[in-house]
């Protein structure tokens, strides 16, 4: 059912872990009737496209057919940065100009495209509209998250530099590693199940037999360390300078989206460690202020930066209720707390932060960008 007075907008990869949060929440916020969607699929070409309200949205198209894509004013893909390289490249050498929108890394710093995430940036994607911009990137889940829950000490220049200790969920790694995560769980439940059963049994044989377990039973094919019952101090590439590339993206990401340049630039570095989180990133941030503000000020500036931002007072039972990744997952809520002045001075404060990283971390921005194209954001 074609509707021909709204813009026609491609989607590839809706049925990964990111496309499927993204076409979801187009459902549940009616975004359908604002366009005429296209599907497309590498894998199932000719097959059916999936049920969206409001009827039939006809077969799958080929996501390697250059002609097919290349008549679309918008694509959205989330397929990942091997598609992205291929196909993205083919489609502006032959001189496509449509507005391309992706959940891959692949284009994210390069000079001619942006990164998303209106409610931090709306006058740079707006800009990079007026000025020909055709290329806007989701941001890395990470500093998306923490960019919604601090904006606005970033946004109002208050922020000298920062350092973020992150706890990262298995959802990062894909659908496979979730999967991984709750096998490891399983299995480690199952080898000393009927010790737990046993009130009387001894804790530090079912410790031995746990960690014996982790260190040969497990299957970590998918994170190469086992994660249940532990962490992995490390996520992405190895950028041989000491740093991942997770911790690289905190700093150049952070201030590519904020529109920074060096004379403003915000120092940004930490350390990025996965957990055995399901879908929800946490942070612990220590921040350089540029003022010494009072906690109640920058309380007041964080919760009015943005509807999705939640101070959470920086009580245990508050912390405890508000501020874990299971009271994050699933809602498009940034709680933000431990908000509190550090020793080392007055301009020194530490906040924590939780986000789902397959809304804000992924799918939301590239939602609200396709709005903003087409006119109804
Ligand atoms: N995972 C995350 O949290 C984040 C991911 N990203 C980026 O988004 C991109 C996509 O990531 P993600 O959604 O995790 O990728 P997935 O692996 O979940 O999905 C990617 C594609 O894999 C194909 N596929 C093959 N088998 C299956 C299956 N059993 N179920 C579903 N899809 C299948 C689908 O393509 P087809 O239908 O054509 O066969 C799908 O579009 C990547 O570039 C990633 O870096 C960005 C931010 C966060
Ligand atoms: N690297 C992130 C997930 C991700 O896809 O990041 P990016 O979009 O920057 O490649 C994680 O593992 O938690």
């Amino acid at each position: 059912m074609t509707n021909n007075s709204v813009p026609s907008v491609g989607l590839v990869g809706w049925r990964g872990m990111v496309g499927s949060v993204l076409l979801q929440r187009m459902q549940d916020e009616g975004d359908f009737g604002n366009i005429n969607p296209v599907f497309f699929s590498t894998s199932n070409a000719g097959g059916n496209s999936p049920a969206i309200t409001g009827g039939d949205s006809g077969r799958l198209e080929d996501a390697f057919d250059i002609d097919t894509l290349a008549k679309l004013p918008i694509i959205v893909t989330a397929q990942g940065g091997d598609y992205t390289s291929r196909v993205h490249t083919e489609l502006r050498n032959r001189g496509w100009d449509g507005l391309w929108m992706d959940a891959a890394s692949t284009l994210r710093m390069n000079d001619d495209s942006i990164i998303v995430l209106d409610p931090i940036n709306r006058d740079v994607i707006d800009a990079g509209l007026a000025n020909g911009t055709k290329d806007f990137i989701g941001g890395n889940c990470t500093v998306s998250c923490m960019l919604m829950g601090l904006g606005g000490l970033f946004k109002n220049g208050l922020v000298e530099w920062g350092t973020s200790m992150t706890y990262q969920a298995a959802s990062g790694g894909g659908a496979r590693h979730m999967r991984e995560l709750l096998n490891q769980f399983g299995t480690l439940n199952s080898e000393v199940a009927s010790e737990l059963d046993d009130p009387a049994s001894a804790i530090l044989e079912i410790d031995r037999k746990v960690l014996a377990h982790q260190r040969d039973g497990v299957d970590s094919s998918q994170f190469g360390a086992p994660l249940a019952g532990s962490l992995i101090p490390w996520i992405d590439a190895d950028l041989g300078n000491g740093q991942s590339k997770e911790e690289w993206k905190a700093g150049v990401e952070t201030n590519k989206i904020l529109g920074n340049t060096d004379a403003n630039k915000v120092i940004m570095d930490g350390l990025c460690v996965r957990i055995g989180a399901m879908r929800s990133h946490s942070q612990a941030l220590t921040l350089k202020l540029r003022e010494d503000l009072s906690v109640a000020e920058i309380e007041s500036i964080l919760a009015n930066d943005n509807e999705w931002a939640k101070v959470i007072p920086n009580t245990k039972e508050a912390s405890m209720a508000d501020l874990t990744p299971v009271a994050a997952s699933g809602t498009l809520d940034i709680p933000v707390g431990r908000i509190r002045k550090m020793e080392m001075g007055p301009e020194y404060i530490s906040a924590f932060t939780v986000g789902d990283q397959l809304l804000w971390g992924a799918a939301e921005p590239l939602r609200r960008m396709v709005k903003i194209a087409v006119g109804t954001l």
